[in-house]
């Protein structure tokens, strides 16, 4: 079975070595010099302190036409448009697979009728170190939920056991996305702002109470109704991701842009269509945004 995996970036790098003892596998990079650097000096994947050399076949993206039993696509949210606009023109892919977090590729989604599509949350943790090289800095899992059409070949996958790499089912793509959208709603922000760990939400109790007062306002935006469940996941996931940084304060410490738009520009969009207001997240949205781009050691 051929397996497409569009971005090379840490979750792109993560899927492809897990399933390349499986299955045919290509890496489709933005970047010429990462797909050669991938092509001659193979995939490194590192755990427990272990490194593993894979090879891989990458090309540049766009170079040839992609022809995948099942598509990854691994890119950040900011450059699906242009990823989707892209291939749309020529692939011939059957099933493709969407891993961002956040809520802004469901609108890019409905321009895709006629294909499978197949959405994910990732529970991994997963760091790039370079070009050819990713950490598998937490062992979670994938989710993954019928969008539209049908799962294809990935049928196969889903029976797959691959140790350390396990994949889920979920029926409700929505309600599956919202309660990954609720975490990063209120963990991504307050990290990035705040300059800590994931950890640091809880074990301060003025971090803790500031969170609390976020999921408030979020909860009513999204007009959630399993309140204290949700808290509980985001309880139980800063614990268990205590000491990681999250993804958009790593973000804004590699000067990246960051995914704020699709997590809580949603979240302020749901708000403003129930009319709720949105002051918390507005004020978090404003503060990550100035702060995209600019020098962190200043
Ligand atoms: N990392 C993690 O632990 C987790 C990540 N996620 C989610 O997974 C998604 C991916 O995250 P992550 O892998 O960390 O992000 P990265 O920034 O590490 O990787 C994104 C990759 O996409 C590549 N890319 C961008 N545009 C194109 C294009 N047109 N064609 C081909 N490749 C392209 C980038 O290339 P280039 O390097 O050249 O810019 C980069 O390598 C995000 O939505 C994130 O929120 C979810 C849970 C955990
Ligand atoms: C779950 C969490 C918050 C883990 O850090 C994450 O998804 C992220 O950092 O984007």
């Amino acid at each position: 079975m051929k397996v497409g995996v569009i971005g090379g970036g840490a979750i792109g790098l993560l899927v492809a070595s897990y399933l390349h003892e499986q299955y045919d596998v290509t890496i489709y990079t933005r970047r010429q010099e990462q797909a050669d650097l991938l092509n001659r000096q193979k995939l490194r994947l590192i755990k427990h302190g272990n490194e593993q050399n894979i090879p891989v076949r990458a090309i540049p993206f766009g170079w040839e036409r992609v022809e995948a039993d099942l598509l990854f696509i691994t890119v950040k949210q900011y450059d699906l448009a242009h990823v989707i606009e892209q291939w749309n023109e020529w692939s011939e892919t059957a099933t493709l697979i969407f891993l961002q977090n956040g809520m802004g590729h469901i609108r890019l989604l409905s321009q895709l009728k006629q294909r499978n599509v197949v959405i994910g949350v990732v529970e991994h943790g997963a760091l790039k170190r370079d070009d050819r090289t990713v950490e598998h800095t937490g062992i979670g899992k994938i989710t993954l939920s019928l969008f539209q059409g049908q799962f294809g070949r990935l049928k196969r996958l889903l029976n797959a056991s691959i140790p350390d790499f396990p994949i889920g089912y979920e029926e409700d793509w929505y309600g599956m996305l919202t309660k990954k959208l609720v975490v990063n709603a209120l963990v991504n922000p307050l990290t990035a702002v705040l300059r800590v760990r994931n950890g640091e939400l809880l074990n301060v109790h003025e971090y803790k109470e500031m969170m609390r007062l976020l999921f408030t306002e979020v909860c009513a935006a999204l007009a959630l109704s399993n309140g204290e469940e949700a808290w509980e996941h985001i309880v139980r996931i800063c614990e268990k991701t205590a000491n990681n940084r999250s993804s958009m304060l790593s973000d804004l410490e590699q000067g990246r842009k960051t995914e704020i738009e699709a997590i809580l520009g949603y979240v302020m969009e749901k708000g403003n269509e129930r009319n709720i207001p949105t002051p918390l997240c507005q004020f978090l949205f404003h503060a990550v945004k100035g702060m995209e781009g600019r020098d962190w050691n200043e």
